[in-house]
């Protein structure tokens, strides 16, 4: 693509040099990975600034540099306000504005995100049509799995990838979309068809400081959901009415609305909600008609996920037998309340609950069914909101008998000292620490009796542990095995 071309449309920009004969093959926001004839964007991140890496650029096949100051270099320097910003606009031009060309469901939310994305694209699958999807495991485009570093890419990662479902005929792509890439503007110029909202509560505080800025991040997915009309079908943002944030996200968006809810009337509504020992059943009450639905998910909070799921899908056109028929057979997400079965006579589940609303969520949902005594196996990550820190030890404490913690990714911080946050003020004591995860998990496992439920909480479907900066092998299911045997 001409270079010219390529940034005529960057709302702030100046350039001195001449691009008119630069004909760009590539978009590359790490100078390791240049090919020849690529343009290189300088971001300054978290570990460095990439403007540092503008000469070793040139000399590996940068013939256009995109930077926030002026640059010694050999070849022409671009110069934005904000390079970040820029490379959104960019790579969404370089690709051809490929979400234009797909339908698009956003999914945002503290918690569901992962369970609802992927209860939308086993329906549309159901439905016969192909699909995508991005989020915190991985990113599957058309039944081919892809690996991913983070749950919403970069906006360089992101575009490409949705240029590739537009090549492989994709119809629709469903993505996580975490308040991380909102402010950070990873999705910026993605065309949404449908938003939906899971909930809000306390995570990421060592990010975004205050709830107030974390619903704000939130708010922009709805915010951002634009007036294009594509595949000749209005745009829709999908709010959970039951949590206490609906009326300010209702307020944010331009587009219809469709709700969902419990306790609240709501375009798809759950009547006679019934927990059971072996998955949820209620009546989905729908601007169609009712329909019955028999789910092998468990909990409450899969009751919300499963109507979060069926309204984005009726919004996206899909007939209301089809999606029926997926919620009564999705058999819901590896590491999410993922039961472990090795001829024990007591219950192991293994769960990516990571925050205290989470866990109480899941612990509660134990406690409603289980005879014996709970023992929770948790700890808390390094590197991230030490607020919820306390919290969720007091949630351990308050719901399980016992509660074992321990380390869950602990980064750059000590294990200890990640632990003394999670006990300060605690007023239980019906607790122990074991820092050694595997060393925790055989201790549950080892006192356990008949009838008790070992909960598994934190790293879900991860199969690493994350120790300074080493991602040493780490599996919570591999591990309960071994000491189940
Ligand atoms: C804090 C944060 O968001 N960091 C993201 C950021 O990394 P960074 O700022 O450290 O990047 P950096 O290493 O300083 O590099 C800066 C620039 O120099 C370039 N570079 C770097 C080195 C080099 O030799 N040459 C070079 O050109 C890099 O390619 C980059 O363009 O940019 C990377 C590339 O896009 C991201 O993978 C990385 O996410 C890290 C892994 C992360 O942990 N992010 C978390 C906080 C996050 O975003 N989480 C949310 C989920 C939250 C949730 O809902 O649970 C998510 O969406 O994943
Ligand atoms: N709707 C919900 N409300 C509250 N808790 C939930 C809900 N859905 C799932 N959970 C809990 O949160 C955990 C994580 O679920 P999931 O992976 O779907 O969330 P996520 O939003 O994708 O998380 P992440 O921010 O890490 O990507 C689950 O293991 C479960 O404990
Ligand atoms: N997306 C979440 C995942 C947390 C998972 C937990 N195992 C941890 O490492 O804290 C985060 O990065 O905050
Ligand atoms: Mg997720």
């Amino acid at each position: 693509m001409n270079a010219k071309e390529l940034i005529k449309n960057l709302p702030d920009y100046q350039c001195q040099q001449n691009l008119d004969m630069l004909n760009i093959k590539h978009i590359e926001m790490d100078h390791r990975l240049l090919k020849e004839n690529s343009l290189f964007v300088c971001i300054k991140g978290y570990t460095v600034d990439g403007h540092q890496f503008a000469e070793a650029a040139v000399e590996n096949g940068a013939t256009v540099i995109v930077a926030e100051k002026e640059l010694d270099v050999s070849v022409p320097v671009v110069i934005v306000p904000d390079t970040s910003r820029a490379l959104a606009h960019l790579a969404n031009n370089f690709y051809d504005h490929p979400s234009s060309k797909l339908k698009v469901i956003g999914v945002t939310g503290t918690n569901g995100k992962t369970s609802v994305t992927n209860i939308i694209d086993e329906i549309h699958h159901y439905a016969k049509q192909k699909t995508a999807i991005i989020g915190t495991i991985q990113m599957v485009i058309d039944g081919e799995s892809h690996p991913v570093k983070n749950t919403t890419p970069d906006s360089l990662f992101l575009q490409k990838n949705l240029h590739q479902m537009v090549e492989k005929k994709i119809d629709v792509a469903t993505m996580e979309v975490s308040s991380h890439a909102l402010d950070l503007g990873r999705v910026h110029g993605v065309d949404f068809d449908i938003a939906v909202f899971t909930n809000l509560s306390q995570d990421h505080l060592d990010y975004h400081q205050t709830m107030e800025n974390y619903l704000f991040a939130k708010s922009l997915l709805f915010s951002q959901l634009g007036n294009t009309l594509k595949h000749e079908r209005p745009k829709y943002a999908v709010i959970n009415q039951d949590d206490e944030h609906a009326e300010f996200l209702n307020r944010v968006t331009a587009q219809p609305v469709l709700t969902y809810g419990v306790q609240n009337k709501a375009s798809f509504q759950a009547v006679n909600v019934e927990l059971m020992a072996n998955g949820v059943s209620f009546i989905m009450k729908t601007p169609k008609g009712n329909v019955p639905i028999k789910s092998k998910l468990m909990g409450m909070f899969s009751v919300y996920n499963l109507l979060a799921a069926a309204t984005a899908a009726y919004a996206s056109g899909i007939e209301l037998d089809i999606i029926q028929h997926v919620l009564n057979n999705t058999t819901g997400v590896k590491g999410r309340f993922q039961p472990v079965e090795h001829k024990q006579d007591f219950g192991v589940i293994i769960d990516y609950a990571h925050t205290p609303d989470s866990l109480e969520n899941v612990l509660s949902t134990i406690k409603r069914f289980c005879a014996g005594n709970i023992r929770v196996v948790v700890g808390c990550g390094g590197d991230r909101d030490r607020r919820k820190r306390p919290l969720m030890a007091e949630v351990a404490c308050q719901y399980a008998d016992q509660a074992i913690f321990t380390s869950d990714n602990p980064r750059s911080e000590s294990s200890q000292a990640i632990i003394d946050d999670m006990v300060e003020g605690l007023k239980h004591n019906n607790y122990q620490t074991i820092l050694d995860r595997e060393e925790a998990i055989k201790q549950a496992i080892e006192q356990a009796n008949d009838k008790d439920v070992v909960l598994i909480a934190g790293k879900g479907h991860e199969t690493y542990q994350i120790v300074g900066d080493k991602v040493l092998d780490f599996d919570d299911e591999q591990v309960a095995i071994k000491y189940l045997n």
